[in-house]
């Protein structure tokens, strides 16, 4: 079976690759299966793109194979694009969503519905050893909700109502943020991944 290594911690995102990928018999392997031992790459970059090409680059020469790596992040308007490249740790190096969620939600206490815009963004970065490394960008636009709802996805999910929805992602099933999401729609350009396998 052909497999592909994206190089991520997070069971979120991995579930969702599995989904976008099993159509072409593809299996997803994580960092969670083939590399616990391995450091975590340091995301010292200043944007997405940058984030991204760190944690691809650094898992493609360790392993020395094709590697794929998603950075991601909430970009908030009335928060001057907060938590952004820091959204995993918004509220501390523990990396806890619902405290994230919390300190969002205090963070715009003051902000009226309609000022409340933000989008998800997400850059895949494909690291092939000996190569130019390739950056695609998937943006999903919306706002953030008064109050937390739903338990699928993960991360801000409970907290972002994509454009178009009355729903927040967290109430939407897999299959319908598939469809819309900033990773489907950064994936979805994706001309090269048979690179990857
Ligand atoms: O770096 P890796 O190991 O991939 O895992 P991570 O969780 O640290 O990932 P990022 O550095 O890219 O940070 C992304 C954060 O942005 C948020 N996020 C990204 N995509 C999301 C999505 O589809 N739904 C909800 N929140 C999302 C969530 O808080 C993530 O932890
Ligand atoms: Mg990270």
């Amino acid at each position: 079976m052909k497999e592909i290594i994206i190089a991520t911690r997070n069971k979120g995102k991995v579930n969702e690759f599995i989904d976008f990928f099993k159509p072409y018999g593809i299996k997803v392997q994580s960092l969670l299966e083939i590399a616990e031992q391995l450091p975590d790459v340091e995301e010292t970059g200043d944007s997405f793109a940058e984030n991204a090409t760190l944690k691809a680059e650094q898992i493609a020469e360790l392993l020395n194979r094709p590697v794929l790596a998603d950075d991601s992040g909430l970009v908030v308007d009335a928060l001057h694009g907060a938590p952004g490249i820091y959204s995993a740790r918004y509220a501390g190096e523990e990396k806890s969503d619902e405290a994230n969620n919390q300190k969002l939600l205090k963070n715009l206490q003051e902000v009226p519905q309609d000022k409340r815009t933000a989008r998800f963004v997400c850059v895949l970065a494909i690291a092939v050893p000996g190569e130019e490394t390739t950056l695609y960008r998937g943006v999903c636009e919306g706002k953030i909700a008064l109050n937390p709802k739903g338990t699928n996805g993960f991360g801000y999910d409970p907290l972002f109502i994509p454009n178009g929805y009355q729903q927040t992602m967290a109430e939407l099933s897999s299959a319908e943020k598939n469809q819309i999401s900033h990773r489907s729609n950064a994936i979805k350009q994706l001309k090269n991944w048979e690179k990857l396998t």
